[in-house]
């Protein structure tokens, strides 16, 4: 498909903090021009860029999309009380079919709000991945691993997952490992786990020092700190996404800056479970990737990278309004997050050359008038609702506030007559 997005305003995430003004010419997946000039191109799609600011789609590095049926479900506690009284035992009467629909659902909930690329740890992943056929976003998916797991049968479902997905759907999608957590896993699981993605060249996830708690056992455990411990069994000699980390150490940070190790901010979950609050300018200034994401819907209570945006910027800036620039924090949503998904060359910027994974926001409202400083606007006066256009790779799926390929409706009702049957369940 051919697109032109034409008179524009255009924050490429590439030039700094510069709004310029041009055409988008997007021809299959990727941007092929960006200009003020008008080219001889033949489009299958013209959009009029007039009332609308383009910039590259969010980059959700840190979520769990089968998880949307337990939307409100379980509020008001802290992380582990959370998982261990309500999420699992919920989660051991999941079956596949909850999944699809469930991921379908955060599909749907992710691109209306400008998300075009997420990371993902749950299980059945297949399903997950059966929903991106429809929905075409990209993701890197891995399948959550814990040590209830006789014969590794769960590393070796991560691996067919690689063997059969990596780079499928016209290259949207890559597989990771998804070790769950330091206090779900031993030295052994994770080196057995080391070892196969070092084999097959294959990425982490893992969720690193979320909670106090986690910390401190994990020192009583082993002596060491959650980081330690993943840094001994070599976890981070592979690309790795860890998300949250608000309990690192100075020591700790040195670490993950040696190695390609992208943190995650997950604002909303971490208030929410009253984890506490990640100093994203402590991460930065240690030259460490800090990327943003969403949690689940479970724990956030949706999926929107605009209210994380949001959320990161007022709250870094309690105590100092010198903290985190509207540029910075743009940056954690964009091309940070293409680089936890070692994507950083393909997408995360609007440039020539790259994949098309684009949004356009609406200008034309209350919320953004006057027009005077658009970087500014995006934390501090965009809503949701102001998503209008989404691109991914090359290909529109929002088209005006509408999906392309989702039927809305039938997502709606089917996710619901799913949690209903979930809950019923024995
Ligand atoms: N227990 C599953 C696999 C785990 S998938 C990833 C897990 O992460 C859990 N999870 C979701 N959000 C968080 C979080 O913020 N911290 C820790 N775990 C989380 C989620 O409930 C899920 O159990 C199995 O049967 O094989
Ligand atoms: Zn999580």
């Amino acid at each position: 498909m051919n697109i032109l997005i034409e008179n524009v305003k255009i924050l490429t995430m590439a030039d700094g903090e510069l709004i310029k003004n041009g055409n988008i010419y997007i021809e299959n997946e990727k941007i092929k021009k960006i200009t003020n000039d008008k080219i001889d191109f033949s489009y299958d799609k013209k959009i009029d860029g007039k009332n609308y600011l383009a910039m590259p789609g969010f980059v959700n590095a840190h979520t769990h999309v089968g998880m949307s049926l337990f939307r409100n479900f379980s509020d008001d506690v802290e992380l582990m009380t959370w998982l261990n009284e309500k999420i699992w035992p919920l989660e051991d009467k999941l079956i596949e079919e909850d999944v699809y629909w469930a991921s379908l659902l955060s599909h749907a909930e992710m691109i209306m709000t400008g998300t075009t690329s997420f990371a993902d740890m749950y299980y059945f992943e297949d399903q997950t991945i059966k929903a991106l056929e429809k929905s075409k976003m990209r993701a890197q998916i891995s399948r959550g691993l814990t040590l209830e797991d006789k014969n590794y049968k769960k590393i070796e479902e991560n691996i067919e997952l690689f063997k059969k997905y990596e780079n499928s759907q016209d290259g949207r999608i890559n597989i990771a490992f998804g070790p769950h957590a330091v206090y779900t896993t031993d030295k052994n699981y994770l080196k057995e786990i080391n070892k196969y993605a070092k084999k097959y060249k294959m990425p982490i996830h893992i969720h690193l020092s979320e909670t106090k708690i986690e910390n401190d056992e994990c020192i009583k455990r082993f002596g060491q700190s959650p980081t330690e411990v993943f840094e001994e069994c070599g976890i981070f000699e592979n690309r790795t996404i860890a998300a949250h980390g608000l309990y690192l150490s100075d020591k700790d940070l040195d670490i993950l800056s040696k190695y390609d190790v992208s943190v995650v901010h997950n604002p909303s979950s971490n208030l929410k479970l009253s984890s506490g609050f990640l100093d994203c300018t402590r991460v930065i200034n240690k030259k460490i990737n800090l990327a943003m994401g969403t949690d689940s819907s479970a724990s956030n209570n949706n999926l929107s990278m605009i209210k994380e945006i949001s959320l990161t910027s007022l709250v870094s800036k309690y105590n100092n309004p010198q903290n985190l620039k509207a540029y910075d924090v743009l940056k954690m949503a964009t091309i940070n997050g293409a680089k936890a998904l070692g994507l950083d060359d393909k997408i995360g910027t609007l440039e020539e050359g790259k994949l098309a994974d684009i949004i356009l926001i609406d200008l034309n409202n209350p919320n953004h008038t006057p027009q005077n400083n658009l970087i500014s606007s995006l934390p501090y006066s965009t809503f949701d609702k102001d998503v209008s256009y989404v691109i991914i790779n090359g290909d529109l799926v929002y088209d005006d506030k509408k999906f392309v390929y989702l039927n809305e409706k039938e997502i709606i009702k089917n996710a619901e007559k799913s949690f209903q049957k979930l809950r019923n369940r024995k």
